[in-house]
C-alpha cells in the first residue's frame, strides 16, 4: 500500500491528480487507507477519475495487487445520479448514494432519526438478553452491561449525539424484565462516590466520548482530524473558540453541543483539561504560574502523617473486593435487600412479614442485618474478635456511621469497610460454607486473637471478604460454642469425678419456670392402654373403651404406657442388652462413631448451644433409622456385632405399633384412620433413634440426665429401663416420676401431634433424673415426618368453638431446634 501511497503522492506533486484542498491552508486530502480499504478523495472531473484509472493499473501492474472494481464505488457529491453513474462507468464500478453501509455502520444517515438507530439498539438487545445473562449473578450482570455499555456503541457514541428515545431504549435494555427492579435505574448510574454503583448511562457515555474528541483536538495537533477541523471551525485565539459558522455540518455541530450539555452539571473544558509544562515551549507560562500560584494558596497541610494513596480509588486506599460482595452491600446500604416487608410493599404475595429467624419482630432489612437477636449474636462475635466493646445498632446508617467514624488510622478505614461488608454479607449472604472458609476462618481467628494488630485485614484483604461468604454458618456453630465432651459422662462416673460445674444446674438460668430439681416427686398415675384393642382382630367394643381411655390420657398428660404390644419380654430385653453392650465398650472403639461438632447425629452429648447451658448426665447414640437410603452408617457401630441388625428389627417392630397407635389416635378424635398416619408413616417420613445412658451420678439433685424438653416428633415410643425409674413429665404445674412397668412402651406425643390435634392433644414437657447407684439405659424412637410435609390443625379439629391455634409448619425438626438455640419455646412460636 506505501507504493500506491507514493504513487498518489507523486500524481498530487506533478498535478495531474487534484486532491481536495481545505480552505484556510488546510491539508490536502486526496486518499484515506483503512486496513485493506482505500478511500480516493479529489475533483470531480473526468480526467481526474481516469488518472485514478491510471495509477490503480499501475499499481496492479507492479504489485499484482488489483482493486476489486467491482466491489468499489464512486460518489459524485453534488453530481446528479446520471453524471455519477456514466463516469463510474470509466473505472469499471458502481455508482453509489448517500446514505450507505460502511463496516456496518450507516453513513450519510440522517442520525436524528430514531429509525436509524434501529441497527443499534437490535445488537445491544441480543447481547444482554441471551440465555447466559440470566443465569448470571447480580455481579456478573453488573460486569456484562458495563462490558457491553462500553464496547459495542463506540462508533455511533463517539460522534453523533443519541436523540433521547434511543437513550431510553437502550437502557431499558440493560434493566432485567420481569424482575422486581430493587432499584431503580438512575441510582445503578450514579457514580459510586455518589452512592451508585458507577454503571455509565448511556447519555454519559455519549457525552463522554464526544468529549473525547476536544482532547484529541488539544492533544493531537498535527492530526489530519484536528488540522481540517481547525482550518474549517477555529478563526479565534480564544481556547476552545470553534463555535464559528452557524451552518456548521451535524457531526461538528453534536460536538460543540456537547460544551453546552456538560456546562449544565457545572463543568467547562477548562476545568477537564489541564496542561503539562514540559519544555514549555507550547504552553503560557505565566497564565500557568497564576494558576499554580492560586493552587497553593488555597491548600492547607493537615497536622497528620503523609501518607500514599491509590488514586484509582475512591477512598485512597488500595481495595480488592469481590464484585458480587459490593452489590450486596450497596444493596443494603440502600435498603433494597429483599426482606419480607420490601417484597410486600412490591405487590408479592407474603404469608407473614415476621422474621423467620426470630419470629418477633417484622422483616425489614434493618432488622434482618441489625436488630434480629441473630444478628446481633453474629455482630457480638465480630465485635469480641475485633477487640472492640459491644455495639448494638438499631439500622445499617448506625453501623455504617459507626464503620466510617472509628478512628482516623487509614489502615483503620481500611478495616472498617471490611467490617462493615463482612457484618452485612456474613448475617444476611453467606450461606454453604467450605471446608477451605472454615480452615481460613480459624486460622484468621486465631491470627486475631494472637496479634490484636490490624494490619492483617489490610494484607489479606481478598480472602478476608471471600471469607465472609461462609461466615454465617461458622458464627453460628461458634456462638452456639458446640464441642464434644471432655470427658463422657460414662468416663467420670467410671473415674469416680464429681461432675464439673457446668453440669450443675442452676435454677436462675436453666429452666427455672419448671421450678427446682426433685429426684423423687410422687408417681404419674400415668394411664395403661391395652393397644391389643386397636389390632384390627380386636372386638368392637374393647376398641371403643380404650379408644376414649387414648383420647383421655393424650388430652390430659399427653402419653401413656401401651401394654400388649405384641413384643415379648425378652425380645425387649435382647433390644435393651445390644445397646448396653456398646456402650460397655471400650472408649477408643465408641469413639469411632463420635458425632460432629454441629450435628446431632452419632455417639457423644447433646449439642451444646450456649455457655450458660448446664450439661446432661448422660450419653448417647443419635440415628437416623429411616428413610433407610438416608442412614450414615458411620454413625452405625458394628460392635456389638448384632447392634446394626437388631436396631433395624427393632425399628420394624416400631414403626408397626406407631402406625396402630397414630391410626387409633385419628379415631379417638372420630378422624378418618390415616389423618394423622399419612404425615408420619409414608416411605420417605422419618424416624430416628437415640439409645441413651445415664451413668450413676454422684449429685443427682444438682445434675440433670435429660434437662425439661418437648419432643419435636409426632409421637415417641420409649423403652425404659427395667431397673431404675428416672423420667418424669411435667403436668398441672407439677412434676411427677413415671413408674416402670416391666413390659410396657411409654409412649409420648410430640409437638408436631399438638399441632395436629389443634391444641386437643399435649405434647408433654419431660425431664430425666439421676440415680446415685445405678445407671439407667432408655431407647427413644421418634417417628416425624419427611422434611417438606406441611403440618397443620387437621379442618375436622378446627371450629367456632375450637379455633385454629396453630400455624402451619414444614421442616418443624430444624425450627424447633432453632428455637432451642435461641430459648425460644417452638411451640410457642408456631402459635397463632
Ligand atoms: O430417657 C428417657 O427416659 C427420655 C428420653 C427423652 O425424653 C428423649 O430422648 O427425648
Ligand atoms: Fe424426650
Amino acid at each position: 500500500m506505501e507504493g500506491l501511497n507514493l504513487a498518489l503522492k507523486a500524481a498530487i506533486e506533478k498535478g495531474i491528480f487534484k486532491g481536495i484542498k481545505i480552505p484556510q491552508n488546510g491539508p490536502l486530502i486526496s486518499h484515506l487507507f483503512y486496513a485493506d480499504d482505500a478511500l480516493f478523495v479529489g475533483e470531480w472531473s473526468r480526467s481526474n477519475l481516469k488518472i485514478l484509472a491510471r495509477i490503480l493499473r499501475c499499481f496492479y501492474a507492479s504489485s499484482r495487487l488489483k482493486v476489486n472494481f467491482f466491489k468499489s464505488k464512486v460518489f459524485g457529491i453534488g453530481a446528479s445520479n446520471v453524471e455519477t453513474s456514466n463516469w463510474a462507468n470509466i473505472l469499471g464500478c458502481k455508482a453509489g448514494s448517500l446514505p450507505f453501509t460502511y463496516l456496518g455502520v450507516p453513513v450519510g444517515a440522517n442520525m436524528n432519526l430514531v429509525k436509524n438507530w434501529k441497527p443499534i439498539i437490535d445488537k445491544f438487545h441480543s447481547k444482554l438478553s441471551s440465555w447466559k445473562s440470566k443465569t448470571l449473578s447480580c455481579g456478573g450482570r453488573l460486569t456484562l452491561i458495563k462490558y457491553v455499555l462500553g464496547n459495542l456503541p463506540t462508533y455511533y457514541l463517539s460522534i453523533l449525539k443519541a436523540p433521547i428515545i434511543v437513550v431510553n431504549a437502550l437502557e431499558k435494555k440493560s434493566e432485567r424484565k420481569n424482575k422486581i427492579h430493587r432499584v431503580s435505574w438512575e441510582k445503578v448510574t450514579t457514580p459510586k462516590e455518589n452512592g451508585g454503583l458507577g454503571v455509565g448511562s448511556i447519555h454519559g457515555l455519549n457525552v463522554g466520548l464526544i468529549v473525547k474528541w476536544w482532547w484529541r483536538l488539544k492533544n493531537e495537533p498535527t492530526s489530519l482530524w484536528s488540522q481540517v477541523i481547525t482550518c474549517i471551525h477555529y478563526h479565534s485565539n480564544k481556547p476552545y473558540d470553534y463555535l464559528s459558522k452557524k451552518t456548521i455540518t451535524r457531526v461538528w455541530k453534536n460536538i460543540v453541543g456537547t460544551m453546552k450539555d456538560i456546562q449544565g452539571p457545572g463543568l467547562n473544558l477548562n476545568d477537564i483539561f489541564g496542561e503539562e509544562i514540559k519544555s514549555g515551549e507550547n504552553i503560557d507560562l505565566s497564565t500557568e504560574l497564576d494558576r499554580l500560584i492560586q493552587k497553593i494558596a488555597s491548600c492547607q497541610l493537615q497536622p497528620d502523617h503523609d501518607k500514599w494513596t491509590c488514586l484509582i480509588m475512591p477512598k485512597g486506599s488500595f481495595t480488592v473486593i469481590p464484585i458480587k460482595v459490593i452489590c450486596f452491600v450497596w444493596r443494603v446500604v440502600q435498603g433494597r435487600i429483599p426482606s419480607a416487608t420490601t417484597l410486600q410493599s412490591r405487590g408479592m404475595n407474603i404469608d407473614s412479614t415476621l422474621c423467620e429467624t426470630c419470629i418477633c419482630e417484622v422483616e425489614c432489612v434493618d432488622h434482618i442485618l441489625m436488630t434480629c437477636s441473630y444478628a446481633r449474636l453474629i455482630m457480638n462475635k465480630i465485635f469480641e474478635w475485633c477487640g472492640l466493646n459491644k455495639e448494638e445498632f438499631n439500622d445499617i446508617g448506625e453501623l455504617l456511621h459507626f464503620t466510617v467514624s472509628w478512628g482516623r488510622c487509614p489502615k483503620k478505614n481500611a478495616l472498617n469497610c471490611y467490617v462493615f461488608v463482612i457484618i452485612c454479607y456474613g448475617i444476611f449472604g453467606g450461606s454453604g460454607m467450605t471446608d477451605y472458609f472454615k480452615e481460613y476462618l480459624l486460622q484468621f481467628v486465631e491470627a486475631l486473637k494472637t496479634s490484636k494488630c490490624l494490619h492483617i485485614y489490610d494484607s489479606n484483604a481478598r480472602a478476608m471478604v471471600e471469607l465472609s461468604l461462609g461466615l454465617f454458618n461458622i458464627f453460628y456453630a461458634m456462638a452456639s460454642t458446640d464441642s464434644l465432651p471432655v470427658k463422657t459422662a460414662q468416663q467420670m462416673a467410671m473415674d469416680g469425678d464429681q461432675p464439673p460445674p457446668n453440669y450443675i444446674f442452676n435454677a436462675t438460668t436453666n429452666y427455672s419456670k419448671f421450678g427446682p430439681l426433685e429426684t423423687s416427686p410422687p408417681f404419674a398415675p400415668v394411664p395403661i392402654i391395652d393397644i391389643s384393642c386397636f389390632f384390627s382382630s380386636a372386638r368392637k367394643v374393647d376398641q371403643q373403651t380404650e379408644l376414649a381411655k387414648l383420647r383421655s390420657a393424650l388430652s390430659t398428660w399427653g402419653c401413656f404406657q401401651a401394654v400388649n404390644h405384641g413384643l415379648s419380654d425378652s425380645y425387649l430385653d435382647n433390644v435393651r442388652q445390644a445397646i448396653k453392650k456398646f456402650f460397655e465398650l471400650p472408649l477408643e472403639e465408641k469413639t469411632k462413631y463420635f458425632r460432629e461438632t454441629g450435628s446431632v447425629e452419632g455417639y457423644g452429648n447433646d449439642m451444646t448451644y450456649s455457655k450458660n447451658q448446664a450439661q446432661d448426665w448422660c450419653d448417647r447414640l443419635f440415628l437416623r433409622i429411616l428413610p433407610e437410603d438416608e442412614r450414615k452408617l458411620r454413625f452405625w457401630p458394628q460392635n456389638p456385632s448384632n447392634l446394626r441388625e437388631t436396631i433395624d428389627e427393632y425399628t420394624k417392630k416400631i414403626k408397626f405399633i406407631s402406625m396402630v397407635i397414630f391410626e387409633a389416635m385419628a379415631k379417638s378424635l372420630d378422624l378418618k384412620e390415616n389423618s394423622f398416619s399419612k404425615f408420619f408413616m409414608e416411605e420417605r417420613d422419618v424416624l430416628q433413634g437415640r439409645f441413651i445412658l445415664y451413668p450413676p451420678c454422684p449429685m443427682p439433685d444438682k445434675v440433670f440426665g435429660l434437662k425439661a424438653h418437648s419432643d419435636r416428633s409426632g409421637i415417641t415410643l420409649l423403652l425404659q429401663d427395667p431397673g431404675v425409674e428416672g423420667l418424669q413429665v411435667w403436668n398441672d404445674g407439677k412434676w411427677y416420676m413415671v413408674p416402670v412397668i416391666r413390659d410396657a412402651i411409654f409412649v409420648n406425643l410430640g409437638d408436631q401431634m399438638q399441632i395436629m390435634s389443634n391444641g386437643i392433644f399435649k405434647s408433654p414437657v419431660h425431664r430425666v433424673v439421676t440415680n446415685k447407684e445405678k445407671g439407667r439405659i432408655s431407647v427413644a424412637m421418634f417417628t416425624e415426618p419427611e422434611p417438606n410435609k406441611e403440618i397443620s390443625p387437621v379442618d375436622v379439629l378446627v371450629d367456632e368453638k375450637r379455633p385454629r391455634v396453630y400455624k402451619t409448619v414444614k421442616n418443624y425438626a430444624v425450627f424447633n431446634h432453632e428455637c432451642f438455640q435461641k430459648g425460644i419455646v417452638a411451640l410457642d412460636a408456631v402459635k397463632l
